[in-house]
């Protein structure tokens, strides 16, 4: 085994619950858009408790990886197991899965005709069946862990963007997943407003939530990712540790890719 091989594997071996089976395995991941090759043989796997960011290029296929975690996309070839089951196809079965996983997206989708406390008590009075005081209270309480206990009455309309993100973080933790997918969380945001988003995202990693984390905020990634995997024209070109990643990377292209973002380490 050569050092590179040696290292890799020992990165891998030292990952969080490497000793427990995954809970989201990709084995193979093939995804077209038409004639379009968007996913490529794209395989990995994710821990409980760990936090993984997806860095690369505009277009070469992250979030079309992370739309295939909870079937937002079907996939065309290839398969993602969630807790060893393949994703199911039925849509009555779908959905169940969907709930176990928590997804924010670049543009909040808040319900704008809702404060923010009915935006989080939606989903559990709704989709769980929760009595509405009790959906109430856990959305009270949410919006206290994202420091937003003051805005509850807030309107999508009357809160910055930083806040409306936060609101929509709360709403997917309403629904107890267990994991979360960020898209781009920070993408829309007003530079001002981005730190508030990622210290609430840090926060959630601190805590042990699973997380799978889209993103070209470097400085999050290097901070807090346990794994960070990097995609280019719909494949992975490399997967390590972030010391790896940013501090050392194997591969010339992620060095390529760094060197274009401004990184130096
Ligand atoms: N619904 C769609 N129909 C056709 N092509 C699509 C569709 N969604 C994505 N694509 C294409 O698939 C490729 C991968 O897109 P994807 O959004 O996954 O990239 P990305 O790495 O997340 O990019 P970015 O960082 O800009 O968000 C792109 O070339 C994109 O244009």
């Amino acid at each position: 085994m050569n050092q590179i091989v040696a290292d890799a594997a020992a990165a891998a071996a030292a990952r969080k619950n490497a000793d427990q089976p995954p809970v989201l395995v990709y084995d193979q991941v093939r995804k077209l858009y038409g004639d379009f090759v968007a996913l490529q043989g794209v395989s990995l796997q994710v821990h409980k408790g760990e936090v993984m960011c997806l860095i690369g290029p505009s277009g070469s296929g992250k979030s079309t990886l992370l739309r295939c975690t909870n079937a937002l996309e079907t996939i065309d070839g290839g398969q993602v197991l969630v807790d060893g089951v393949p994703l199911p196809k039925r849509e009555s079965e779908v959905r169940q899965v969907r709930r176990r996983m928590g997804m924010v997206f670049q543009s909040f989708e808040l319900f704008p005709h809702k404060s923010a406390l009915d935006n989080v008590a939606m989903g559990p009075i709704t989709v769980l069946g929760m009595r509405e005081d009790e959906a109430r209270k856990r959305a009270q309480a949410l919006l206290e862990k994202v420091g937003l206990g003051s805005k509850a009455g807030n309107f999508p309309a009357n809160l910055s963007g930083g806040q409306q993100q936060r609101v929509a973080i709360a709403r997917a933790l309403a629904m107890e997943p267990e994991v979360m997918l960020f898209d781009e969380p920070t993408s829309a945001l007003d530079p001002e407003t981005v730190g508030e988003v990622l210290s609430v995202m840090q926060k959630l990693a601190q805590e042990g939530m699973t997380m799978i984390v889209v993103t070209h905020e470097m400085g999050f990634a290097r901070r807090v990712a346990d794994w960070v995997v990097v995609f280019e024209s719909g494949a992975i070109i490399e997967q390590g540790p972030p010391s790896q990643i940013f501090d050392n990377p194997t591969v010339e292209r992620t060095r390529d890719f760094l060197g274009h973002l401004g990184w130096h380490g």
